[in-house]
């Protein structure tokens, strides 16, 4: 089979590009999957493209293969756009997605509900050794709830309603958030690449 390294160790997005690179036959393997212990990448960049950038590329380059890494997050209006860039660590030190999600509640607690708006952002990063790196960016727009509610995803899905439902991203399965994810609207912009795998 196919294979496709992804520089990531995050279980919930390892998870889901298993699921989409499945789908084509390919096996998506994370950073969690390889024998050898790699090293963690220091998100130092200023951009969602910078941090992709830079995960996909030291990777890319330590292993000496085509590696293609996601940086994420969510984008709240109320918030002048926070989490952003630090979603993983918003509440701080070590990643905490409970804390994070208990911390962007508090900060909303006075933001009436047509004010909750909010979008999470994909940034696909492809680094192939000797070419330039390229991007791909995929979006998927929603609202913030004043409670948890549902067990699926990760990070922030269990108070985020995607636009035209009226449940969470936590409370759809893996296969439903694989259709209006993000993710997804990035990786389906990597067909043809894939295709080339
Ligand atoms: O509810 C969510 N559903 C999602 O689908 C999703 N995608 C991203 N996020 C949030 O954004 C951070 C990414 O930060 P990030 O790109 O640096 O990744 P990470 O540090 O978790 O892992 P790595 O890929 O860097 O190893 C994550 O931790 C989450 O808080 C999500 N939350
Ligand atoms: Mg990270």
């Amino acid at each position: 089979m196919k294979q496709i390294i992804i520089a990531t160790k995050n279980k919930g997005k390892a998870k889901e590009f298993k699921e989409f690179f499945a789908k084509k036959s390919i096996e998506a393997l994370s950073l969690l999957d390889l024998d050898q212990a790699i090293p963690d990448v220091e998100e130092t960049g200023s951009t969602f493209e910078e941090n992709a950038a830079l995960k996909a590329e030291q990777i890319s380059s330590l292993l000496k293969i085509p590696v293609l890494a996601d940086d994420s997050g969510l984008m709240i209006d109320a918030l002048d756009g926070r989490p952003g860039l630090f979603s993983a660590r918003y509440a701080g030190e070590p990643k905490d997605d409970k804390a994070n999600i208990k911390k962007v509640l508090e900060e909303l607690k006075e933001v009436s509900e047509d004010k909750r708006t909010a979008r999470f952002i994909c940034v696909l990063a492809v680094a192939i050794p000797g070419e330039a790196t390229t991007f791909r960016t995929g979006y998927c727009e929603g609202k913030i709830t004043d409670s948890e509610k549902g067990e699926n995803g990760f990070g922030y899905d269990p108070i985020f309603v995607p636009e035209g439902y009226d449940v969470t991203m936590a409370e759809l399965d893996s296969e439903e958030k694989n259709q209006i994810s993000h993710r997804r609207n990035a990786i389906i912009q990597l067909e043809k690449w894939i295709h080339t795998l």
